[in-house]
């Protein structure tokens, strides 16, 4: 099947599991929504999908492939891409410098460029200059040039106001739109519902909700019941 699949993955981290029994399906296309308190463990799975931190239990498979015990070079070759927390813009690079380093042909560095009029005249600035949802646009700019299958995005709104965050949000759509399936983890729960077709919640490293996400977000009741822990 063509999906990013997970089944029951476990993942340790020092004292134990911080994620527990977790399985999803990204399917080409769709945006998926992982939600949960602060140290529920959303970084520590898009982590373990990765490939920075080794699942302790399960599998993951991207299309077919078993993954688990592949490295991060071998899962961004079968279109794994991960968009970490914290805006990794390279400071003194321009902006088409910072896309350019993960497109392999002028053609990606056009395409990945063109989703994002906003940069255009921003080119040649050096991204260390623009403001910090600028910078996350180069960070989205960057990964959508390295043409992702799936794409794992983590709390791409972490230090900008909601105001700069909702601009950025149709451009995760418009991934969507080209056939990329989309994981992705958000403070901003009620925008982040809004987007995805499919919902999680993890408390405590368990899934407490898994369902439809317009469903989640018209239910308070049913999101708060999830958060402290379903
Ligand atoms: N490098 C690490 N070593 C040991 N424990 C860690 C490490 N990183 C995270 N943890 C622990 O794993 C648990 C899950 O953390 P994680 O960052 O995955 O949660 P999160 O849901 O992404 O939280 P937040 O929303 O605050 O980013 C927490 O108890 C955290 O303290």
């Amino acid at each position: 099947m063509n999906a990013l699949e997970l089944r029951d993955v476990t993942v340790s981290r020092g004292a134990g599991p911080v994620i527990r029994d977790v399985s999803l399906d990204v399917r080409p296309g769709a945006i998926t929504a992982l939600v949960g308190p602060n140290g529920a463990g959303k970084t520590s799975l898009l982590e373990a999908v990765s490939g920075v931190v080794p699942v302790s239990g399960g599998s993951i498979s991207v299309d077919g492939t078993p993954i688990t015990r592949l490295s991060r070079v071998a899962r961004s070759r079968l279109g794994l891409v991960h968009i970490e927390q914290g805006r990794a813009v390279f400071p003194s690079l321009t902006v088409v410098e910072n896309v350019r380093l993960s497109a392999r042909s002028s053609a990606e560095l056009d395409d990945a460029l063109a989703l994002f009029p906003e940069l255009d005249e921003r080119r040649d600035s050096p991204a260390e200059l623009l403001s910090g949802g600028e910078q996350q646009m180069v960070v989205l700019a960057r990964a959508f040039a390295a043409r992702p299958a799936f794409l794992l995005i983590d709390e791409m709104s972490l230090g900008l106001a909601p105001v700069v965050f909702t601009r950025l949000l149709p451009m995760v759509q418009r991934f969507a739109d080209q056939g990329v399936g989309i994981l992705l983890v958000e403070q901003f729960t009620h925008l982040a519902l809004g987007l995805a077709r499919e919902a999680l919640v993890v408390a405590s490293g368990r899934v407490t909700y898994h369902g439809d996400a317009q469903a989640l977000r018209d239910s308070p009741d049913t999101l708060h019941a999830a958060y402290l822990g379903g």
